[in-house]
């Protein structure tokens, strides 16, 4: 599931969990590379990897990394870039602004951009957890892929380029005060990812009732992490939501509410779109190379020569008869 999410040609792949504090949700995210590495590390590997079984193909990675923190977004390869605006391009698409883009060329890279973010992050101790993700944080991946082709006329066109914009999210875990204990600080904290989780919830209810259609009112702009995945919870994008749990007996309630929200995710039926871009003029060049292969073929009346390559790039039809030694009827 997760890697037809990454490996997917639509425009926008989104991948995140979702459960209470402690479940799980950064360990499957992240994992515990090199050994056990998580939904991240695995869906840069994929890829990369299909870069390689592509080589008709020029790629441009770009990567960014954020976090939520209190309702603030913050730059985690940046850190000094913080409250940052969310802002929508005409058509529809939803962006942070200036947001640092660093190009990436290889798994590698990209685990050491993470490694970085990673260490920026807000984690605190809480009752729960000694290493509790206090933010949401996203890390997207955005591509744009070049396919070439070669012609009899020109060895090397631009046919048509995909962007890609792939997010991998580790939410916060909701989480019951009176298990944490949180006080001052941490109980700010906690609030603030209860309320942006009540959010996340109340978005895909609405989505759930409408069938999946953005129809009415859906209070995306309640929250940072719903604005931010409007298009991955409700438009053209394809999501895989991770739900964890822990087995417990003494989180019952919350496995619960998890389990619900899972139910109500899977009714929402989005239309995934794939974001391609034919380049016209050369879709008509390409088009024009073919066209002069056949008015040449007519005009020196050399359908053979010409079908087994005495036309060569340049031909003009005199040339092409001139070029045509053979001793048959023109
Ligand atoms: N599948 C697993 N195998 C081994 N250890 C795990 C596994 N899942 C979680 N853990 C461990 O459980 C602890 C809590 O996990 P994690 O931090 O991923 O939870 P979380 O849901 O992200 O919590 P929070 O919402 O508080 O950030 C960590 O010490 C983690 O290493």
């Amino acid at each position: 599931m997760v890697k037809t999410t990454a490996y997917s040609r639509t425009h926008l792949g989104t991948v995140f969990t979702y459960g209470q504090t402690c479940s799980g949700k950064t360990f499957t995210m992240y994992g515990a590379p090199p050994k056990h590495p998580g939904v991240i590390p695995l869906a840069v590997q994929d890829i990369f990897a299909r870069v390689k079984e592509r080589p008709d193909c020029e790629f441009l990675f770009k990567a960014s990394f954020l976090e939520i923190y209190n309702e603030v977004i913050r730059d985690l390869l940046d850190p000094k870039r913080v409250n940052l605006k969310i802002h929508e391009t005409p058509n529809r698409e939803i962006f942070v602004g200036n947001l640092s883009e660093k190009p990436v060329y290889s798994a590698h890279e990209v685990a050491e951009l993470l490694q970085k973010g990673e260490a920026n992050r807000s984690i605190g101790e809480t009752n729960m957890n000694e290493r509790s993700s206090r933010s949401h944080t996203i890390f997207r991946m955005v591509s744009k892929h070049f396919q070439i082709a070669s012609t009899h006329l020109a060895p090397s066109r631009l046919i048509h380029t995909t962007r890609q914009l792939k997010n991998l999210v580790d939410l916060a875990g909701s989480e019951r005060v009176g298990f944490t204990k949180a006080e001052g600080l941490r109980l700010k904290e906690g609030a603030h990812i209860n309320k942006s989780l009540l959010a996340l919830g109340t978005v895909i209810s609405r989505l759930a009732e409408s069938g999946g259609e953005s129809r009415g009112h859906i209070p995306y702009r309640d929250s940072k992490l719903t604005r931010i995945l409007q298009n991955a919870l409700g438009g053209n994008a394809k999501t895989s939501i991770i739900c964890t749990v822990t087995p417990s007996e003494a989180f019952a309630d919350e496995t619960i509410s998890t389990l619900k929200f899972a139910r109500r995710a899977m009714v929402i039926a989005n239309k995934p779109i794939v974001n391609e871009v034919r380049h016209a003029a050369i879709f008509i060049a390409t088009h024009k190379t073919n066209l002069y292969i056949y008015y040449n073929t007519r005009a020196a009346g050399c359908h053979r020569c010409c079908k087994t390559g005495t036309l060569s790039r340049g031909n003009s039809p005199t040339e092409a008869a001139a070029a045509c030694s053979k001793p048959h009827a023109r």
